[in-house]
Formats: structure tokens, sequence, C-alpha cells
């Protein structure tokens, strides 16, 4: 098994720790559901007209037919149609007892005050069973999904003006480095501005999650430490960046370990973005993400996503799709899975984006997908497909 499909398996073991909460509806979307969501009654609770038009017997589509009444939607029926009979009807209407058509208004003739004929006798019987989309009873949303916009009409369908949902965990992100200075100052020689916060906490944001607090720290052993368990105090996580890998100022795994975190992984087996770190102690975790901004998007996108997502007891799989290349690929080291910005062309096909490695944020710009290159291949041709994942 490789690292990474290791750590995914491990992620899927993780227990679901963070709490669960009742949101309004409005306030349910790209939340993660706690309970399964269940029909209270048929839908359509009632044979439904589809159209605008005459509802009658299906057998009478070739006669004259009196018009009993105008049946809106809202109301119910109150005459009963017999052959050579119809009533006048609106989409979203209850049929009357006994109709097995309707005809549309377009395809209706009036021959005299009251009566009418169908001028289309291939027309579609234009009716909406009930139960036919669900019945009472049925599990319309599982628990675990995470609420997206067909989502949100389906809860509110079944009734759940209320939802019981993940409650939000408390995250802090701390970037690390001397180097770093904030994105409004201009960087003095040695220096880099900090881009790894913005991007972090709007993936976050992404998933609906927001952030207690945003630090941007030196790499000081013991200003890290005291800021790393002040921060606990206050958040169920802390997402680092930077200061994950094995220089002289890399102190992110060395800390955790000290302050007694366990750690599930310290490399990811993919590139960019090998040197990672997953921890915890107690109901508190920590993610030490690496300093490169494409690593950390990438170890963020594939890792730390699914792990949160996990923690907070949602069903999560992310997209992949089988997409066919439209330029050759190559690579000289194959030992790690292979992350690589590319674009979906006009015709579908995936386009190859200019890119050199784990720095360089930019090339992404104009991604739309990362294309997976598997470990152990070097070589793609031009027509041949690998999964990519849509961004
Ligand atoms: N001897 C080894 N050196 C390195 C290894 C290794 O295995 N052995 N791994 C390399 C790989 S792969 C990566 S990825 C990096 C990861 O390093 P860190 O996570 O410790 O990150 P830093 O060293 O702190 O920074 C790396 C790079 O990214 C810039 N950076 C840092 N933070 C930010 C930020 N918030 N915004 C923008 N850019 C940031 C930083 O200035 C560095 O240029 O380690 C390799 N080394
Ligand atoms: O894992 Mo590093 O991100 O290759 O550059």
């Amino acid at each position: 098994m490789s690292k990474f499909d290791e750590i995914l398996s491990l992620i899927k073991q993780l227990p679901e720790v963070f709490e669960t909460e009742e949101v309004a509806l409005q306030d349910a979307f790209n939340s993660v559901l706690r309970e399964d969501v269940l029909a209270d009654m048929n839908m359509p609770p009632f044979h439904k007209s589809a159209m605008d038009g005459y509802a009658c017997h299906f057998e009478d589509l070739g006669n004259e037919m009196e018009v009993l009444e105008v049946i809106h939607a809202g109301m119910m029926p109150t005459q009963t149609v017999g052959r050579n009979q119809c009533s006048k009807i609106m989409t979203g209407a209850a049929v009357p007892d006994g109709c097995d058509c309707v005809f549309k208004v377009e395809d209706s003739e009036e021959v005299a005050e009251k009566t009418v004929r169908c001028i289309n006798l291939r027309t579609a019987r234009n009716i909406c069973y009930t139960g036919e989309d669900y019945q009472q009873g049925d599990v319309l949303i599982k628990e675990g999904t995470i609420i997206s916009v067909p989502q949100m009409a389906v809860l509110a369908g079944a009734g759940y003006a209320k939802v019981k949902v993940s409650a939000r965990p408390r995250i802090t992100v701390i970037a690390t480095g001397s180097e770093l200075v904030e994105p409004h100052e201009k960087p003095e020689p040695g220096q880099i501005r900090n881009s790894n916060s913005s991007q972090v906490i709007t993936q976050l944001r992404k998933m609906n999650l927001e952030v207690a607090e945003n630090l941007q720290l030196k790499d000081d052993y013991d200003l890290l430490t005291h800021k790393f368990n002040e921060a606990l105090e206050n958040s169920d996580m802390v997402i680092f960046t930077g200061g994950a890998s094995v220089g002289d100022f890399d102190f992110i795994p060395e800390i955790l370990k000290e302050q007694g975190f366990k750690i599930y992984w310290d490399r990811t087996g993919f590139k960019p973005g090998n040197p990672m770190t997953f921890s915890q102690k107690g109901n508190k975790f920590a993610i030490g993400l690496s300093g490169n901004p494409v690593s950390s998007l990438v170890q963020f996108e594939l890792l730390a996503k699914p792990a949160i997502y996990q923690l907070m007891g949602a069903k999560y799989t992310p997209t992949r799709i089988m997409a066919t290349l439209n330029f050759d690929y190559r690579r000289k080291k194959a030992d790690r899975l292979a992350i690589v910005p590319v674009y979906f062309g006009n015709d579908g096909k995936i386009e190859e984006i200019p890119f050199h490695g784990s720095a360089h944020i930019n090339a992404l710009i104009s991604a739309t997908a990362l294309m997976e290159i598997p470990l152990g291949v070097d070589t793609i041709n031009k027509g041949e497909t690998v999964y990519v994942r849509p961004l």
C-alpha cells in the first residue's frame, strides 16, 4: 500500500469528535448533516397536473367534452369528471379522481361555450403521480452528507426548518517563518510575503469553517510553543504552515511531540508536499503543513480537508474523474505520487500548465484540476488517460 493510501485509511478511522448543533435551515448550507432526513409525506402528495390544460379520461380525447370547473393550484377538485367531461386545470393542481390525462391548453379548441376538444391525439398524459418522486418514510438525505444546493431544497420540502449539523470546530491558523512579512508590507532582502494564511483561511471558508485566530510567528521554539498552547485553550485545532521539514528551524514536528501530541503521519508520499504532520492529543488536533505555497495547498486539499471532514462526521469523497491528456507528460523521478496542475480545454481534454514545483503558486491561477500521476509512473502519452480532481 502506498504511503498516501495508508494515510487515507488512517483518516477513515479518525473518530467523529466534533459536536453537533441545531441550526435554522437558511444557515445550514455547506454544513455537515448529522441526522438522516426522512420524508414525512409522499411527493407529490397527490396526482398533480404537469401542464396547464384539461383533465379528462384518455378514452375521450377524440370527443367533445363539457368543461365542469377550473381547478387552480392549491385547491382540490370539487366535481367528479365523467365520460365526455373535463375540468380545466392549472400546473401543480390536483388531478380529479378517475382522470388519466391532461391535455395542454395549446392542444385544445373551444367548440362552444364550456365545450372543448383535444386537437392533438398524440398528447402525453401530463400527470405526476402520487409518491413518484419519493414516499413517506424514505431516507431522502443520509447523515454525513455535506449540505449543498439540492439538499437545501429537499430539506425545505421535507419540512426541516431546523437541521442537526456538526458544530464548526474552532481553528487557529499559524504561519511560521522568520522570513515572513504581512501582505501589506514590502519585503526586505531575504523576506517573503505570507501567502499561506490567506490560502488556508480561504480553504477553510470554502468548507464553511471559521478561523478563531490567525497568527504569523517567527521560527522561535519557545514563542511557537507558548502561542501553540495558548491557541489550544480556545481552539479545537491548530493548523501551522512552514517549519515542517528537517531544517535547523523547522520546529513544528518537535513541538508537537514535546507537547504530547500523537503523530499520525509526518510524510505524505506525494509531490509537492511531502513533509506534513497530523497529530492528536485528546480532543485537540494539530496539522503542520509545508511552508511552500503549492505544497500546503495540495496537502490541504488531499489530506487536511478529508481529515477535518472525518472529524466532523462527514462522508466526504473527493470527485476524481478520468480525463484524456492533450500533451505528453514526462518526469525524471517516479518515487512519489505527483500532483500536477492542469486545465480542461474546450474539447474536455486536459492541457498542460508550465509548472516548476512546490513554490510556484501562480501556476495554479489557470488550473481547473489537479492531475494525479501514480507512484512508479514517469511517462503518460498524449491520448492516454489519468485521474484528475476538479478544483
Ligand atoms: N534536507 C531536506 N530539506 C528539505 C526537505 C527534505 O526532505 N530534506 N523537504 C523539502 C520539501 S519537499 C519541502 S515541501 C520543504 C518544506 O519545508 P517547510 O514546511 O519546513 O517550510 P519552510 O522551510 O518553512 O518553507 C519552505 C518555503 O516556503 C516559504 N514559505 C513558508 N511559509 C510561507 C508563507 N506563509 N507564505 C509564503 N511562503 C512561505 C518559505 O519562505 C520557503 O521558501 O522543505 C524542503 N527541504
Ligand atoms: O514536498 Mo516538497 O513540497 O516536494 O517541495
